[in-house]
């Protein structure tokens, strides 16, 4: 399997099944800015309630050979096997890709159980196995893994030009993030201190702006960020 992440925003996704499985399937469409539709004669709750606040279009019928036509994603997730094989050779016919719930091997792309913080997706699956144990390892990591990686990258992403511009050399930044890594800014995160975290994060820069002029003035030394001379430990436990 290859792992991708879909820009959906606006795509048109169609999902056939309005129970449980078509419900999972439209949250995560809907939260990712799809243009979703749904053919289904009877809806679960959830779904009703978000049909009133008009997040998606119903078709308020059975699937009709060929109502894939104009979409780019299907889901096929209704009770009946049948009707799930129809939507897939009405797809595979178009070269639309299609994900069939109850039939893996028809299945153009698996929908891996996924932790969203912010920027962050992580997206687990069992290649089909057992999407079980793929719920079970996101229950795990959820907790490992909080809103401070949220924030983190909310930061990151304010200071990525200045710092690809601070720090040309690729290596060299890759040492530096290893590093801003290595330091309490996540700790600060998780405590919502965000103005601790921006002067760990200060620290960091100035740390590395002293280490670039000492490297300047000695030319024999490489430059890069040496962390034994700047006192910090490589070790992940060790804090600043
Ligand atoms: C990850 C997740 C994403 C999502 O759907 O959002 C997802 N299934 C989830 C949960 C889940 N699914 C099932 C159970 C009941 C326990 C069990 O039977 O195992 C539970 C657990 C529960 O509900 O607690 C039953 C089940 N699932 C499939 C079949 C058909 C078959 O295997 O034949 C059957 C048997 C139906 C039957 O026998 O009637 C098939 C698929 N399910 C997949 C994804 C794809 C493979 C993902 C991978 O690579 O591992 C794939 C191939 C197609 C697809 O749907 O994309 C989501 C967890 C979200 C989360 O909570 O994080
Ligand atoms: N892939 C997964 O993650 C997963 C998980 C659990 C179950 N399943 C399988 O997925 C299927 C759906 O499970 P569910 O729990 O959502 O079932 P469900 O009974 O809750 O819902 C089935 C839905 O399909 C609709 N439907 C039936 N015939 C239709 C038709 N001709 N056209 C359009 N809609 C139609 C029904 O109105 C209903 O809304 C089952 O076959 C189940 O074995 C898959």
């Amino acid at each position: 399997m290859y792992g991708v992440f879909l820009n959906v925003s606006g795509v048109r996704c169609m999902i056939v099944g309005g129970g449980r499985v078509a419900e999972r399937k439209a949250s995560a469409l809907l939260v990712s800015g799809a243009n979703l539709t749904i053919i289904s004669p009877v809806l679960s709750k959830s779904l009703e309630a978000w049909k009133a606040e008009g997040k998606f279009h119903h078709i308020n019928r059975p699937y009709q050979r060929g109502d894939v036509a104009s979409y780019s994603l299907v889901f096929a997730a209704t009770d009946d096997l049948a009707v799930n094989t129809s939507v897939y050779e009405d797809c595979h016919a178009r070269g639309i890709w299609v994900n069939v719930a109850d039939q893996p091997d028809l299945c153009s792309f698996y929908v891996p159980a996924t932790i969203c913080r912010g920027d962050l997706t992580l997206a687990i699956s069992t290649n089909g196995a057992n999407p079980s144990l793929a719920k079970a390892i996101r229950l795990s990591l959820e907790e490992a893994f909080g809103e401070e990686f949220a924030l983190f990258l909310t930061m990151m992403r304010q200071v990525r030009n200045e710092i690809k511009n601070k720090i040309a050399d690729p290596d060299e930044r890759t040492e530096f993030y290893r590093n801003l890594l290595q330091s309490d800014i996540l700790k600060d995160l998780a405590h919502q201190d965000l103005s601790f975290a921006w002067q760990t994060f200060a620290t960091k820069i100035k740390e590395w702006e002293a280490h670039e002029r000492t490297a300047c003035r000695n030319s024999s030394k490489p430059v890069g960020i040496d962390t034994d001379q700047l006192g910090l430990s490589t070790d992940p436990t060790h804090t600043q």
